[in-house]
C-alpha cells in the first residue's frame, strides 16, 4: 500500500487537491443520491468488476493509517451492502499492515441479500485469514480499539435505522472512540443532512467518487467531522454526472473579490439604504448600516422606522440618517429592509418592490411577506436579479408553509423552491447556509460558525451583502445572466461573513454582532482560516 496517495481534504479549508476537481466556476459540485448513483454506473461499466470497491477499501485504509498511525486496533463495522464491502476491503488492507482488525458484519435483514461486490468482499476478506463476526454484537475488544471505522450505511440509507443497525449505530457512539465514516456518517442522509433517526458522530468521513450535500449543511457538519474525498480515479473519465449543488468555499469565491483600484471613488462602490429598527431594534438597522459601511458600501443611508430612534451612530458619523427616502434614492439604492423592521415594515415594502433597483429582504420584511400572497406578488413583478432574501429557516418555513423540519430535512430543495416561489436570490442560512437562484444549482456555503450564533449576526450580513451587492451593480454586468451579480454577492458576503466569524472567534465562542459589523470587509480577511493542508 503506496502511503503516500491520500485522498483530499474538502473541510476545514484550505483544500489543496488533486487537479482537476473544481469546474468552470472554480468550484466543488455536489451529487444528490439520483446523480451519485448514475456516477457510480458510470464508473462501474469502465472498469474491470470489482476494481472500484477494491480501490475504495484502499483510499479508506490508507487515510485511517495517516488520520491513526500508531492506532494498533482497528473496530471496522459493516453493513451488508456497498457500504460495509468497502469496511471489508479496508479490513484486508489494514491486517496487511500489521493492525489487528476486529470486523463486525451485519447480517441482512430477512428476504434481502448482499450486493454482488459486497459478498465478493466478504468473500476476500474470509480468504484474507479475517474472522468476521456476525452476531448484534460489537466484537470484543471493540470498545479498546484505537479507531472505529463505520461502514454500517453509506448512501443506501432509506430510512431510519432501526434494531441491529441503530444498536450499531450507538455503539459506535457510545465507545468514544476516534471515528471514520466511509462515504456517510451511517444514519445521515446524504442529501439533506437531517437525520430523523440514530446517526454515527464522526471525527472524519471520507466521501467516495462524489460527495454528498447533506455533509455540508444542517447536521452534516457536527456529524461528519473533518471531511476528505476520494473520487477513485474517476477524476478523467468523459462525461462525469453533472453535480446538483456546488461548494461555495474560499477558493470558488476568490475570483469575486471586487479589486480596490487607485483610482476608486466612492461613486464607484454604489449605496447602501438600511430601512428597519422599529421601536425597540434600533439596533439592528443599525447593525446592517454598520456592516455595509464597512464593508465598503460608497455611502450608507439609514432611515429608522422608529421616529425616535436614534438618527445618527456616534460611532460612524459617516452613516447618513434619511428621514424619507424618496423614490429616486429608491432607484439608486440598495435597499436592505427589514432588518428590526416589526409590522412597521409592512407599508413599506409595495413601494420597496415598485423602485428600490436592488432589493435585500431580511427577518420582519420576509415574515410580512409570508403573511400577505399580494406583497408576494408584487415582488415576483420585479426584473430578474433585482430581490436576494435572507430567511433563516423558521422565516423560511413560514413563506413555503412547510413545518420547519420540512426545511431542514432538505435544505438545498427548500431554497430553491423559495428562489422560484419568490423571483428572488435565496440565502437560507444556518449552518451550511444555501444560496440559490431560480433555475441553476445551488450553491452550500463552507465558512461560519456556532460563533455566529448570536443575536445579530443576521442583520450584519445583510447589510454586508447590500455592500456587496452595490460594489457589483457598478461592475459590467452579463445582460445574458440577469442573476449573475446578486447571486455573486451574496455567495461572496456569506463566504467573507463566515469566515470573518472564524478569525475573531476561532474557538467558536459567540462572537457579538457589533464586532462582527466593524470586521466586514469584501476583501480577503488578512488571516484567513488556514491549517495543515492535506496531502493529495
Ligand atoms: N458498488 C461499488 O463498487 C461502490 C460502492 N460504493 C459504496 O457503496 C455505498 C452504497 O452502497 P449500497 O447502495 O449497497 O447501500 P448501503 O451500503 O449504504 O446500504 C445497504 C442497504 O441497506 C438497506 N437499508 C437502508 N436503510 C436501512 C435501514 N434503516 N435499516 C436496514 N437496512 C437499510 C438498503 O436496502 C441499502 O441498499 C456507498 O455509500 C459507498 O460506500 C462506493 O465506494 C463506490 C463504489
Ligand atoms: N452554527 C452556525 N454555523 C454557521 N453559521 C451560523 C450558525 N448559526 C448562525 N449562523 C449564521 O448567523 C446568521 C444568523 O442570522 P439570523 O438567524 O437571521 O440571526 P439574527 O436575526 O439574530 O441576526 C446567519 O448568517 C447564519 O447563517
Ligand atoms: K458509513
Amino acid at each position: 500500500m503506496s502511503p503516500n496517495a491520500l485522498p483530499a481534504r474538502v473541510l476545514p479549508e484550505p483544500v489543496r487537491e488533486a487537479i482537476g476537481r473544481r469546474d468552470e466556476h472554480g468550484a466543488i459540485g455536489l451529487h444528490r443520491a439520483a446523480s451519485a448513483r448514475q456516477r457510480e454506473r458510470q464508473a462501474l461499466a469502465t472498469r474491470a468488476p470489482h476494481a472500484l470497491m477494491a480501490r475504495a477499501g484502499l483510499a479508506v485504509a490508507r487515510l485511517a493509517l495517516a488520520l491513526q498511525p500508531h492506532a494498533r486496533t482497528v473496530w471496522i463495522a459493516c453493513g451488508h451492502g456497498n457500504n460495509g464491502g468497502d469496511g471489508l476491503e479496508a479490513a484486508i488492507h489494514l491486517q496487511q499492515a500489521g493492525r489487528q482488525v476486529l470486523l463486525q458484519l451485519l447480517e441482512p435483514p430477512a428476504g434481502s441479500t448482499a450486493p454482488d461486490d459486497a459478498r465478493l468482499a466478504q468473500q476476500r476478506a474470509r480468504d484474507a485469514g479475517l474472522v468476521i463476526h456476525t452476531g448484534t454484537q460489537s466484537p470484543p475488544g471493540a470498545g479498546q480499539a484505537d479507531l472505529v471505522i463505520d461502514a454500517l450505511l453509506g448512501r443506501g440509507l432509506g430510512r431510519p435505522a432501526e434494531g441491529p443497525l441503530a444498536a450499531a449505530i450507538e455503539a459506535i457512539n457510545d465507545a468514544g472512540l476516534p471515528t471514520l465514516a466511509v462515504d456517510l456518517p451511517s444514519g445521515l442522509p446524504g442529501d439533506g443532512g437531517h437525520p430523523v433517526g440514530p446517526c454515527v458522530r464522526a471525527d472524519w468521513t471520507l466521501a467516495l467518487l462524489t460527495l454528498a450535500p447533506g455533509l455540508f449543511t444542517g447536521a452534516g457538519r457536527d456529524l461528519a467531522g473533518e471531511i476528505w474525498q476520494d473520487p477513485l480515479g474517476t477524476l478523467d473519465d468523459p462525461q462525469p454526472m453533472p453535480a446538483d449543488a456546488r461548494l461555495n468555499d474560499g477558493r470558488s469565491i476568490e475570483r469575486l473579490m471586487p479589486l480596490r483600484p487607485h483610482a476608486l471613488h466612492k461613486g464607484s462602490s454604489g449605496d447602501v439604504l438600511v430601512i428597519g429598527g422599529a421601536r425597540g431594534m434600533g439596533g439592528a438597522a443599525m447593525l446592517a448600516a454598520r456592516a455595509a459601511l464597512v464593508a465598503g458600501a460608497g455611502r450608507v443611508h439609514l432611515h429608522p422606522l422608529d421616529p425616535q430612534g436614534l438618527a445618527t451612530d456616534p460611532l460612524h458619523p459617516e452613516l447618513m440618517h434619511c428621514s424619507r427616502p424618496d423614490s429616486d434614492l429608491l432607484a439608486r439604492c440598495t435597499v436592505v429592509a427589514g432588518c428590526g423592521g416589526a409590522t412597521d415594515i409592512i407599508g413599506w415594502l409595495p413601494e420597496l418592490s415598485r423602485h428600490a433597483a436592488r432589493l435585500v429582504l431580511d427577518a420582519d420584511a420576509l415574515n410580512a411577506l409570508a403573511a400577505d400572497s399580494a406583497l408576494l406578488a408584487l415582488l415576483h413583478q420585479r426584473e430578474a436579479g433585482r430581490t436576494v432574501i435572507t430567511p433563516h429557516p423558521l422565516e423560511a418555513a413560514r413563506l413555503l408553509r412547510y413545518p420547519l423540519e420540512t426545511i431542514q430535512q432538505d435544505r438545498l430543495a427548500a431554497a430553491q423552491e423559495l428562489a422560484r416561489r419568490c423571483h428572488a436570490v435565496v440565502v437560507l442560512k444556518g449552518s451550511g447556509s444555501v444560496i440559490a437562484a431560480p433555475g441553476r444549482l445551488p450553491w452550500i456555503n463552507t465558512s461560519g460558525s456556532a460563533a455566529l450564533a448570536t443575536a445579530g449576526s443576521g442583520d450584519v450580513l445583510a447589510g454586508w451583502l447590500g455592500a456587496s451587492w452595490s460594489r457589483r451593480a457598478t461592475l459590467p454586468a452579463s445582460p445574458a445572466d440577469p442573476w449573475q451579480a446578486s447571486e455573486q454577492a451574496a455567495r461572496l458576503a456569506v463566504h467573507l461573513h463566515g469566515q470573518q466569524a472564524q478569525r475573531l472567534s476561532p474557538d467558536r465562542a459567540a462572537l457579538p454582532a457589533s464586532r462582527l459589523a466593524e470586521a466586514a470587509c469584501l476583501l480577503r480577511p488578512r488571516h484567513p482560516d488556514t491549517g495543515p493542508g492535506p496531502i493529495a
